[in-house]
């Protein structure tokens, strides 16, 4: 076990004060009742990184991104989101080391929501979390503009056109409704809405998974073009090892809402250290799959 420190994730190393961790999550614990979801995560993510958290179905991974996303408060822990703590018992502080001073500007509970919303945009496996099925894809991009930015509509229709090439939908698919749409460019729609304001991360939780894999990989090819042109960040939820290695430097890996591994994501599925890694590893489909294997190795660490 390699501990819950945010010790070796979030990308480059960098030296005191030349840069901060664009999110910074310490000891993060979310309760429900007898249930712990989450059980002391901490990460760090440098800007223009990508984390992937991965891990089985009920290790605590939505949660996880539920809390960092604001849909849910932290039993404990802290999350600092561009310098400030926006969820824990200071939440609405500046972050301890260089932060930025006071409350979000103007102070109040939307405001406060306004601000993380413009830093931290959340992508989900169903674009209808995100899209209004009644409005136009173009009227959806628009909509975060107008609530984070209001201005002339010509200059929002401008961007809109740029959002929408940016991700590679027609002015034509603008136009329609999501439910006229594939579910490729149901997800490309949703991307282009998340990325109207300029946020400093994109949490995707499960993004590619409904998508058939031919269709996931050019969405992971577009993901990875938007970083290396915007400098954005990602927090990559996926339960799909081959998808987190595609699209992330790091990953750290969660099993019953603890971190049993961490580090970079190569190194993770190459060698991987935690008895629970392996056997996520060698739960993948593949010519000499072993399934006794699987299931003997899946009884002990039960036990464990
Ligand atoms: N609102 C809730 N109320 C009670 N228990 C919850 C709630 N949300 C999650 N849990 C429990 O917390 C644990 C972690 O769930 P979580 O959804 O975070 O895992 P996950 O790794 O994202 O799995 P999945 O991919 O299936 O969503 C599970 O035991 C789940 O049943």
């Amino acid at each position: 076990m390699t501990g819950n420190t945010p010790a070796d994730t979030g990308g480059s190393a960098v030296a005191d004060g030349a840069a901060r961790p664009v999110l910074r999550v310490t000891s993060l614990v979310k309760r429900f009742g007898d249930v712990t979801a989450v059980d002391g995560v901490s990460f760090d993510l440098m800007p223009g990184a990508s984390l992937g958290i991965v891990g089985e179905s009920g290790s605590g991974k939505t949660t996880t991104a539920r809390v960092l996303a604001g849909l849910e408060r932290p039993t404990s822990g802290t999350v600092e989101l561009d310098g400030r703590v926006v969820a824990g018992p200071e939440a609405g502080r500046p972050a301890a080391r260089g932060g930025t001073r006071g409350r979000v500007p103007g102070g109040g509970a939307r405001r406060d929501r306004l601000w993380r919303a413009s830093r931290l945009q959340m992508i989900f496996q169903d674009p209808y979390g995100s899209l209004d099925p009644r409005q136009t894809v173009a009227r959806s991009v628009a909509e975060p503009m107008r609530l984070h930015a209001p201005g002339p509509a010509a200059g929002r229709r401008a961007r809109v056109r740029e959002l929408l090439d940016q991700v590679g939908l027609s002015e034509r698919a603008g136009g329609s409704l999501p439910r006229d749409l594939s579910g490729g460019q149901r997800q490309r729609a949703a991307i282009a809405r998340a990325l109207a304001v300029r946020p400093r991360v994109l949490l995707l939780d499960e993004a590619v998974a409904a998508l058939d894999v031919s269709i996931q990989a050019q969405i992971l090819t577009l993901l990875d073009g938007l970083r290396r042109d915007t400098g954005i960040s990602y927090v990559f939820v996926s339960h799909d090892l081959a998808v987190v290695r595609h699209v992330t430097e790091t990953a750290i890996v969660m099993r019953h809402g603890r971190v049993v591994e961490r580090g970079g994501t190569e190194r993770i599925l190459r060698e991987p250290r935690h008895p629970y890694t392996r056997l996520l590893l060698d739960s993948i489909p593949s010519p000499d799959w072993d399934l006794d294997r699987v299931a003997r190795d899946r009884r002990a660490l039960d036990r464990l």
